[in-house]
Formats: C-alpha cells, sequence, structure tokens
C-alpha cells in the first residue's frame, strides 16, 4: 500500500505540473504542498441495492482537491457531467480515471473544471473503488496562478471547513461558488439523461 501511495503521488505531481505547464506555469506549489501526510485513500465498496435506481451509492459531487486518480472495478456505476448530460464511465481494467477536483479549478481560474459526478448502484453486484486524492496541507493557500482571479484566496483548511458545515447544515456541499467574487451561488441542476461513452 505504502509502495502504491508512493506511485500514485508521483502521478499525482507530475499530471499537475503538467497542467500547469499547460497555463504558461512552471509551479512548486504541488512539490511544496502536496506531501503523504496531506494526500489520502479512500476505498469505496458499494452494497447491492435492491431499490436501485432510487438511491445513488455517491451523490452528485465535486472532489475538494487538486486531483483524484481513480481505479475502479469492471462493475460500472460511475457517471459523470459532459455537455450537461450525465455519461457513464466505462470501466477498462488497464485504466486509471483522472478527475480535476476544486483546487485546480480555483488555481487556474476556471480554465480546468472540476468535474461533476456520482455513483449509481447496482441490483445484482457490489462495486468497489479506490481512489486517491491529491490535496495540500490545510494551511496552504489557494490563490488563481492568472490575474483577475474570479475567486478571492482561500486556505485549504477553510475551504475544507466550509464543505463540512455545508454538508452538515444543508446536506450538500456548496465548494467554490462560496467563494466567487461576485457571490452568486447558483442552484445546482442535474442533468436526468443519461448516456454512455463509447
Ligand atoms: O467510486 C467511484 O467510482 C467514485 C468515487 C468518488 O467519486 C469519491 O470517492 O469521491
Ligand atoms: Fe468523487
Amino acid at each position: 500500500m505504502k509502495q502504491l501511495a508512493m506511485d500514485i503521488s508521483e502521478l499525482a505531481q507530475r499530471l499537475s505540473e503538467i497542467l500547469a505547464e499547460q497555463l504558461g506555469h512552471k509551479s512548486d506549489l504541488f512539490k511544496e504542498t502536496c506531501s503523504p501526510s496531506s494526500c489520502y485513500f479512500r476505498m469505496n465498496r458499494y452494497p447491492i441495492c435492491p431499490i436501485y435506481p432510487q438511491v445513488f451509492g455517491l451523490m452528485p459531487h465535486t472532489d475538494s482537491d487538486f486531483l483524484t486518480i481513480l481505479y475502479q472495478d469492471q462493475v460500472g456505476g460511475l457517471q459523470l457531467v459532459k455537455d450537461g448530460k450525465w455519461i457513464a464511465v466505462k470501466p477498462k481494467p488497464e485504466a486509471l480515471i483522472v478527475n480535476i477536483g476544486d483546487l485546480f479549478q480555483a488555481w487556474s481560474n476556471d480554465v480546468y473544471k472540476s468535474v461533476e459526478h456520482r455513483v449509481v448502484t447496482n441490483k445484482h453486484v457490489e462495486r468497489f473503488s479506490i481512489a486517491y486524492f491529491f490535496c495540500p496541507s490545510y494551511e496552504t493557500m489557494i490563490q488563481s496562478c492568472i490575474q483577475n482571479s474570479v475567486y478571492r484566496r482561500f486556505s485549504f483548511g477553510e475551504f475544507r471547513q466550509h464543505v463540512q458545515d455545508d454538508v452538515n447544515m444543508l446536506g450538500h456541499k456548496i465548494g467554490l461558488p462560496r467563494y466567487h467574487l461576485n457571490h452568486t451561488f447558483e442552484p445546482k441542476i442535474w442533468p436526468k439523461k443519461l448516456e454512455h461513452l463509447p
């Protein structure tokens, strides 16, 4: 497990650097702030669900990190929003899935978008996935690499605290719109139609 964490962390570091370079930034931010003590794995188990599709395995959300590297088994159930529609992410035994998280969206000033995703349940088979969350330390300040940011500067600790408070009080996370400088909180409307990726 330790070796896996080291390998995935290296991959996440490299991918972050490439994404930053694409924006014309050579940044040490990820190396300096995303360490083994701030990143973590989550092992997800989705039991068989007799009342599919009335409940989700995981409600629609975005991840509160820079990047998530995910491995899903062959059952399927992960979906993401593309062009306003829910799309199923077809499992491939040899593939890892890389999701952009909220922090990369803020850092890139909306050039990269934190992907909305969810997991639907299955009536017949249980499902497993493993996610690696590439996060900085709580005191890390997140500030856009581009001038005229649409978000105010915030610490990752503040962000996490807001997410936790919002989930406790509202039942869902508000996330980045809280930090938007024009303070508009758009209500989330999730598309209903499901389309399959080729
Ligand atoms: O199980 C999956 O495929 C997705 C997991 C996920 O989105 C998460 O743990 O945040
Ligand atoms: Fe997620």
